[in-house]
């Protein structure tokens, strides 16, 4: 790429949000992750990001836009920043003319932030994807999620997005078939909860039941129920090792799925580490409807709606 290429190059990717179907908790490992079978279904909330080259060669700057962008670091802190320099490291750096690679990422943040939707793992996925068409490298998607599960075990599936069995800590991906699409109503909540947190509160009420920790599997009902693509048997077979740990932390989640049961869903669930909630509905009109019935419980900050399954992160333009 030629230094004028460079001043005018600009990539922006969309990015979506994810749930968890299944969260089964395995056995805490020796490295400090719990073995997981983890069913994720890429839903229609998106982050955006658009990368471009950055004033002073091989720096990384990142700015947040949205509601939320004061929850988010602005600094090397930041998820896409750290995927952006650990692709650049994997890039060896330096562009074959001696340009060290550098980005100025600018996030339009719409995914809850620490909601249990991965927002954070969306934009780093982001701006692996954003970087690597930038910087001309062409890294097969294989690759961008090799790089990707270094920042976090959720970033390989917000680049593949779709509907996916994630096995090991939750990197390890198998797409999963799925008739039609599904509608969704998320209940947003008020701050976020901690994800090592939420997976140490589980630990701890396993450890004082006195639970056994059995090795995770696929359940059957939820696989069919994708493959049928019958939403009434989804609900019924959604589920979260994590949800007890996240009612433990923040007990008021109770009366926002009750809410959600309440106002019609097929299926209510917190959503990965929470604390926003995810509630199944039959149709988009019925998803409409769930929506406006809990934002006038009082039982959330905000309901919205979404459809699933959605790819992952790709380039718009
Ligand atoms: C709750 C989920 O969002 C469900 O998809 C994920 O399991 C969490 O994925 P993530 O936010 O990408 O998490 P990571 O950044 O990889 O890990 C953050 C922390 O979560 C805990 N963690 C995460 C994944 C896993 N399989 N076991 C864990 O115990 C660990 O304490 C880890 O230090
Ligand atoms: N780009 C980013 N967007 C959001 N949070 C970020 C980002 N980069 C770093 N963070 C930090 O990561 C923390 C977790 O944010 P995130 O929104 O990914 O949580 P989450 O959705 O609960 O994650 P997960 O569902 O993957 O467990 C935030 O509190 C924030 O400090």
């Amino acid at each position: 790429m030629t230094a004028s290429q460079r001043a005018t190059a600009r990539v922006t990717v969309r990015v979506p949000a994810k749930v968890n179907l299944q969260l089964a908790v395995g056995p805490l490992r020796d490295d400090g992750y719990h073995d997981l079978v983890n069913v994720f279904h890429a839903v229609s909330l998106f982050d955006e990001l658009t990368a471009t080259e950055s004033g002073a060669a091989g720096t990384f700057t990142v700015r947040v836009e949205g509601e939320s962008a004061a929850h988010v670091p602005a600094d090397s802190t930041n998820l896409a920043v750290r995927a952006a320099e650990a692709l650049a490291k994997h890039a060896g750096q330096t562009a074959p003319d001696g340009h060290p690679y550098g980005a100025a990422l600018l996030i339009r943040k719409a995914i809850p932030v620490a909601g249990g939707m991965a927002g954070g793992s969306a934009d780093a996925a982001a701006a692996l994807v954003a970087c690597d068409a930038l910087w001309g490298l062409g890294l097969s998607l294989g690759e961008l999620m090799e790089i990707g599960a270094g920042i976090g075990s959720d970033v390989p599936f917000a680049l593949l997005g779709g509907t996916a069995v994630g096995t090991g800590r939750g990197e390890r991906l198998t797409p999963v078939p799925v008739t039609g699409s599904f509608h969704w109503v998320f209940a947003l909540a008020d701050g976020g909860l901690s994800t090592p947190q939420v997976y140490g509160e589980c630990d701890r009420l396993r450890a004082t039941a006195g639970e056994e920790v059995v090795w995770p599997s696929a359940s059957e009902p939820l696989m069919a129920a994708l493959r049928d693509g019958d939403a009434r048997e989804l609900g019924a077979a959604l589920v979260n090792d994590l949800q007890p740990a996240a009612l433990a932390l923040r007990p008021s989640l109770a009366r926002t799925l009750d809410a959600g049961r309440d106002a019609g869903a097929l299926g209510a669930i917190v959503s990965g580490s929470g604390p926003t909630c995810a509630f199944l509905a039959g149709s988009a009109e019925h998803a409409r409807e769930v929506s406006a019935a809990l934002a006038g419980t009082g039982a959330c900050r905000a309901a919205v709606t979404a459809e699933g399954p959605v790819p992952g992160a790709e380039i718009v333009s």
